[in-house]
């Protein structure tokens, strides 16, 4: 039997695309999105996403600026090219069956502070209230590894990295790459910016302790 080809209900991928390029507008508005970086998605259902086309400027993306891919990363129903790290989105989705929205981000903050802890491998973060705003942390107390993996262009390579830390049974709300930017996800579009907003203040806050202490 041949395989069919996935539908999309075009009612919601404009949905899903209009939040998408809401969110990215307002992100680069903050100057996280430098010269095209970043990419955005949000899960359409269990076999697809709506991502964005490689290449876009993410400060203005309209409904055309988004596209559709399966799980594995091909596209469906469009012959533009997907971000150029459509692998990391997806692997998200596939490992995480909670996680709805990915955005990653290419700010100063986030870039510095990839490049000041890879040797170290992981931001460690203790003691910050802000901590409380990644979902499932309830205390300053607790701590929160956020892994800093090599970059490379090949993205199975950084792949490998990710599912290694998570078959670790290591904790996993975000990333960095190295000299790059910063990957995290969560339920909503809400709940991810959350995410996004709180590991960029407490990265500038860990940068900050590191230029002030003597
Ligand atoms: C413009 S340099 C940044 C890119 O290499 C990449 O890291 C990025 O974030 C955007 O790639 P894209 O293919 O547009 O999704
Ligand atoms: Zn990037």
């Amino acid at each position: 039997m041949p395989k069919l080809l996935p539908t999309v209900d075009p009612t919601l991928l404009a949905e899903r695309a209009d939040a998408i390029a809401g969110a990215a507008r307002e992100l680069a508005a903050f100057g996280w999105t430098p010269a095209t970086s970043s990419n955005f998605s949000m899960r359409i259902d269990e076999d697809l996403a709506a991502i964005t086309i490689s290449g876009r400027d993410k400060g203005r993306l309209g409904r055309d600026d988004i596209m559709v891919v399966d799980m594995e990363g091909k596209a469906v129903g469009s012959d533009h090219r997907p971000s150029a790290e459509t692998g990391l989105h997806t692997q998200v989705y596939r490992r995480f069956p909670d996680a709805n929205v990915v955005l990653h981000t290419h700010s100063r903050t986030q870039s510095v502070a990839s490049r000041l802890f890879a040797s170290q491998g992981q931001v460690h973060l203790e003691g910050w209230e802000l901590q409380k705003a990644i979902s499932g942390y309830t205390t300053h107390e607790s701590v929160l590894d956020i892994p800093v993996f090599p970059n490379t262009q090949h993205m199975p390579e950084l792949e490998a990295r990710v599912d290694a830390w998570i078959d670790a049974g290591k904790p996993l709300y975000a990333y960095l790459i190295d000299g790059h930017g910063i990957y995290t996800w969560g339920r909503d579009m809400a709940e991810t910016r959350r995410h996004l907003e709180a590991l960029e203040f407490l990265l500038g806050c860990e940068l900050d302790l590191r230029r002030l202490s003597p």
